[in-house]
């Protein structure tokens, strides 16, 4: 079974107008597109429209669904980026050697559709690069028909895997790869049970965050994975995180993006990098785990998503003209004054603020203070983050962190840096929305990003029944 990509053009979505690689699949994409979107929607893709299509299609496909015959015309691929990221220097093909279909024999089984972009778990060490770790184009492929667990197990989901071309290390990714994603999800939304997504893991935790944001009513499970060893090594922690990945992804009850590695599950807006080499290599510091894997599987399903209400929409767009700064004691308060200044020539829209704990600076750099406050009054949304691991942004809470308060500063509350800046770029990027719109949305959970305020931990210094009564107002979640 070779899945045929030539009828990849059939259930086209988005807009085209500035594809990029003239081919065949752009022109007959073209043609079939069936909603011209205007200029102010360019990378937004309200997919309301062409959902018809796809559910007509889905009938198909579910009438047909142990049909094995039918699988290799699936439609696994047929985005075509007008904002394309490094994944599309090269234009898709329909190389057998580069996707696969792994079938199920006997009953019915979930469907899993794999997309894998790189990162480590396809690497191996390039003698032509200083014998450093780079992709292996079609090395996924080979193994994945190869894994009898897969192949022969019934109780494992049907998988069908799609690389890109080429394979990247996941530092070279970014926002418009993660539109990709999102585009070949909604394409093939009504096919499959569930997604996984294989990359890197170095950028892992803001793909995972940017479509969470980007997947609007998500009614599947998406899960992210990839591995710190290559599966070609002996020893590796790719195989397990891959059939892991690909059990979650088959899961009834989870509608959300989500991690999967080493021995946890993870929600994808909520996780973060925090080891280079271990194998724990994410962590949720805000939100305990969605899963933990050991002899059994322990799901913690009362802190998963709800489903959703509505129908399944993507929105692509991110306006990424945004900064981030770390502040230090004793920076050089004049040079990043000179710097916002700079970025305020160039259309700044927003500025993220690593500050000190619960979202302080130095309350003595008035100047810098000033600075803020002129950008957020010209229109940039200026956003405090705490540089700590765990816990929240209190704006307020000290007289130093106060003054942010007064000069129109929004709180990022708990969310990490990753959810911070994506969400900042997505929200930037709708079109319906106003600047202080953005401000409103960036202090209002949206996807399980944040934890809602009345569920916040008490401020440290807060009376003794201030914390009882927030400790009774968590226990209702956790
Ligand atoms: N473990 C990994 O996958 C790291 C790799 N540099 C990547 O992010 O692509």
């Amino acid at each position: 079974f070779s899945p045929s990509l030539s009828r990849t053009n059939q259930f086209p979505v988005g807009n085209n107008r500035s594809c990029r690689h003239r081919s065949k699949s752009c022109d007959s994409v073209r043609r079939h597109t069936s909603v011209d979107h205007d200029e102010a929607s360019d990378n937004t893709i309200d997919t309301d429209i062409n959902a018809a299509d796809s559910i007509h299609s889905a009938t198909l496909a579910s009438a047909s669904h142990t049909d094995l015959t039918r699988l290799d015309e699936l439609p696994i691929h047929n985005s075509v980026a007008s904002d394309a990221g490094p994944l599309w220097k090269e234009e898709l093909c329909d190389d057998p050697a580069l996707c696969t279909v792994i079938p199920h024999r006997g009953r019915p089984r979930k469907r899993v559709l794999v997309l894998c972009t790189g990162g480590t778990l396809t690497m191996q060490n390039d003698a032509m690069k200083g014998n450093s770790l780079a992709p292996v184009q079609g090395a996924l492929t080979k193994y994945l028909a190869g894994m009898s667990e897969l192949t022969s197990d019934p109780e494992m989901p049907e998988i069908i895997s799609h690389e890109y071309t080429p394979l990247i290390d996941s530092s070279d990714m970014g926002p418009g790869d993660w539109a990709m994603l999102a585009r070949d999800i909604y394409t093939n939304y009504y096919y499959f049970d569930g997604f996984v997504i294989l990359m890197g893991t170095d950028t892992m935790a803001y793909a995972a965050s940017a479509l969470t944001f980007m997947l609007q009513n998500l009614g599947k499970p998406v899960i992210f994975t990839g591995s710190q060893i290559p599966l070609r090594e002996p020893y590796n922690d790719a195989r397990k995180n891959l059939i892991m990945a690909t059990i979650f992804a088959s899961s009834d009850t989870m509608s959300e993006v989500a991690i999967f590695f080493h021995d946890r599950l993870v929600r994808g807006c909520r996780a973060t990098k925090v080891n280079t080499s271990k194998l724990k290599a994410f962590d949720s510091p805000n939100l305990p785990p969605l899963a933990e894997i050991g002899i059994n599987i322990i799901e913690n399903d009362h802190l998963f998503r709800p489903p959703p209400r509505g129908s399944f929409k993507i929105n692509t767009a991110m306006d990424t003209r945004m900064i981030t700064l770390r502040l230090v004691p004793g920076f050089d308060d004049a040079s990043i004054k000179a710097m916002i200044d700079a970025a305020r020539q160039t259309h700044l829209k927003g500025l993220i603020l690593q500050l000190y704990g619960t979202g302080n600076l130095p309350s003595l750099k008035d100047g810098l203070i000033d600075c803020l406050a002129s950008a957020a009054k010209a229109g940039v949304v200026v956003v405090a983050t705490t540089q700590c691991v765990t816990g929240s942004v209190i704006m307020g809470h000290y007289a130093t962190g106060q003054k942010l308060l007064g000069a129109g500063v929004v709180s990022a509350s708990d969310m990490t840096i990753e959810a911070t800046t994506t969400k900042l770029a997505y929200l930037l990027g709708r079109q319906d929305l106003t600047i202080s719109e953005v401000r409103d949305l960036m202090t209002v959970d949206l996807r399980g990003e944040m934890t809602p305020e009345k569920e916040l931990p008490p401020p440290p210094l807060a009376s003794t029944y201030q914390k009882v009564i927030a400790k009774k107002n968590r226990s209702r979640i956790y």
